[in-house]
């Protein structure tokens, strides 16, 4: 199979920091560097912590990282060439010969460097060398740098989150008298709810806390006009075909698997849907893919999930805490399952996984629909090349499609494809900044490439 990053016929350049004054430019030059700032200023504000728990090597090791991290930032500041990795972890080889196709796909007279390659890559290159960072220095290795950006985010949203729980119960409370339109009305609130909690990322905003403060269900009808293309339909009598006799007697969809993204409010407004699908009969299982350490800064890491339920369960809110139960009782039971597959945390357009993850691919082949949330799976979704806004998704998905599958992203990055004609000028004459803002968003499906 022809690796993605080969240039094929007809397949677009990826985006890149070489085009001065683009997303990826800024993002490069601006906001990777003061991410890294704050991860540095992060260690640092803990060196005590290391200290208490670690004597002296806790401090040895706080000042190694930093050393390295500050290291990496004059690298990334001053666009040196992009270096191996030297960790011996399971996936230090995948990356570095990761580097030598980007090399190659460079030619000789360039090397691999943050301006000049592609921009999905050297994102992803940077997580990857903040996590050497920390594992080239027990006994700090296992430190969640971003772990105080994601906690505030769950702690600040606690209004909207007791909201959420609340208008669940309501629905659980008498699910099975509710006529297949009421359901439909509630599975559309609660997609749309899990679409718009992607805009609590905390890499867009470079860690500035971003966490939702009213009910997100108050305002869905206004936010409804910023969803350029709404496949809910699709989705929805995607999940009633798959429809077979369970033993309950119910008919349900076998499995749904969730591709998540941000930890914080965007991790409950999931888990929320995820019950919904469960208690409605719409699915019997639901698979969630976390990532296998700290990424993008918000991102959902294992002890992420099962904290997040754990708090939901201290609660003192009634139905919030009913919830982080139920949610505890179905992962016991395995109608919940979680999973972290190293490609999650690899650079890989998606169209790469079946040569390079196949057992992730045939993983998400046993769904009967993959949801993909946020910005970062939709660049990797799409390669995260300068596509035309009225190309097809599924040209666009270049042959990725393990089953019937929908990205739920709010924009934030510039690619967009599956807009009608005209579509993508209309909103860049009225809102020059609506591919990057995240004020905009879709929910895409692809039904499974054969
Ligand atoms: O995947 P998410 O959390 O929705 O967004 C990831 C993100 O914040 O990081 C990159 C910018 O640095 C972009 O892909 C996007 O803006
Ligand atoms: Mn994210």
């Amino acid at each position: 199979m022809m690796a993605a990053d080969q240039t094929v016929a007809g397949v677009p350049p990826s985006l890149s920091a070489k085009v001065v004054g683009s997303f990826a430019y800024l993002t490069v030059r601006d906001r990777l560097p003061t991410i890294l700032t704050k991860v540095i200023d992060t260690i640092h504000r803990n060196k005590n912590k290391f200290f208490e728990e670690y004597g002296e090597d806790g401090i040895q090791a706080e000042k190694q990282t930093i050393s390295l991290l500050s290291k990496l930032r004059n690298e990334l500041q001053t666009d040196k060439p992009v270096l191996a990795l030297t960790d011996g972890l399971p996936d230090t080889e995948s990356w570095n010969q990761y580097l030598n196709r980007q090399q190659r796909l460079q030619g000789d007279q360039e090397s691999v460097s943050w301006f000049k390659s592609a921009w999905l890559y050297v994102e992803c290159y940077m997580y990857r060398r903040i996590q050497e960072a920390l594992l080239l220095n027990p006994p700090i290795s296992d430190y969640d740098v971003f772990n105080e950006g994601k906690t505030q985010s769950f702690f600040e949203s606690q209004q909207a989150v007791m909201a959420l729980c609340t208008y669940l119960e309501g629905v659980n409370k008498n699910i099975d008298e509710l006529s297949k339109n009421q359901l439909f009305e509630h599975f559309n609130k609660l997609l749309q709810v899990s679409l718009w909690g992607n805009k609590c990322d905390l890499s867009i905003s470079a860690g500035q806390e971003n966490s939702q403060k009213t009910s997100p269900l108050d305002s869905l009808s206004s936010l409804q006009p910023f969803i350029l293309v709404d496949d809910s339909n699709m989705v929805w009598s995607t999940l009633i075909s798959a429809q077979k006799p369970g033993e309950s007697g119910k008919t349900t969809a076998d499995r749904v698997d969730i591709v998540l993204d941000n930890a914080g409010f965007e991790l409950i407004t999931d888990l929320i849907f995820a019950d919904f699908l469960v208690s409605s009969g719409l699915a019997r299982q639901i698979h969630f893919h976390g990532k296998s350490f700290p990424w993008f800064v918000s991102d959902v890491t294992a002890n992420d999930f099962q904290w997040t339920i754990r708090q939901t369960m201290a609660t003192n809110h009634k139905w919030m805490s009913k919830s982080g139960f139920q949610w505890q009782t179905y992962l016991k039971e395995g109608v919940w399952c979680y999973h972290d597959h190293p490609f999650w945390t690899q650079p890989h357009e998606f169209c790469d996984m079946a040569a390079d993850a196949p057992d992730l691919y045939a993983t998400l082949q046993g769904a009967d629909l993959v949801l993909f949330k946020g910005d970062l799976n939709y660049r990797k979704l799409t390669g995260d090349r300068e596509w035309d806004h009225t190309v097809a998704f599924h040209t666009a998905l270049r042959g990725f499609g393990p089953a019937p599958l929908c990205s739920l992203r709010t924009l934030k990055a510039n690619v967009q494809v599956g807009l009608q004609l005209g579509q993508g000028e209309k909103l860049t004459s009225q809102d020059p900044s609506w591919m990057t803002s995240g004020k905009y968003a879709v929910i895409q499906f692809n039904s499974k490439s054969e």
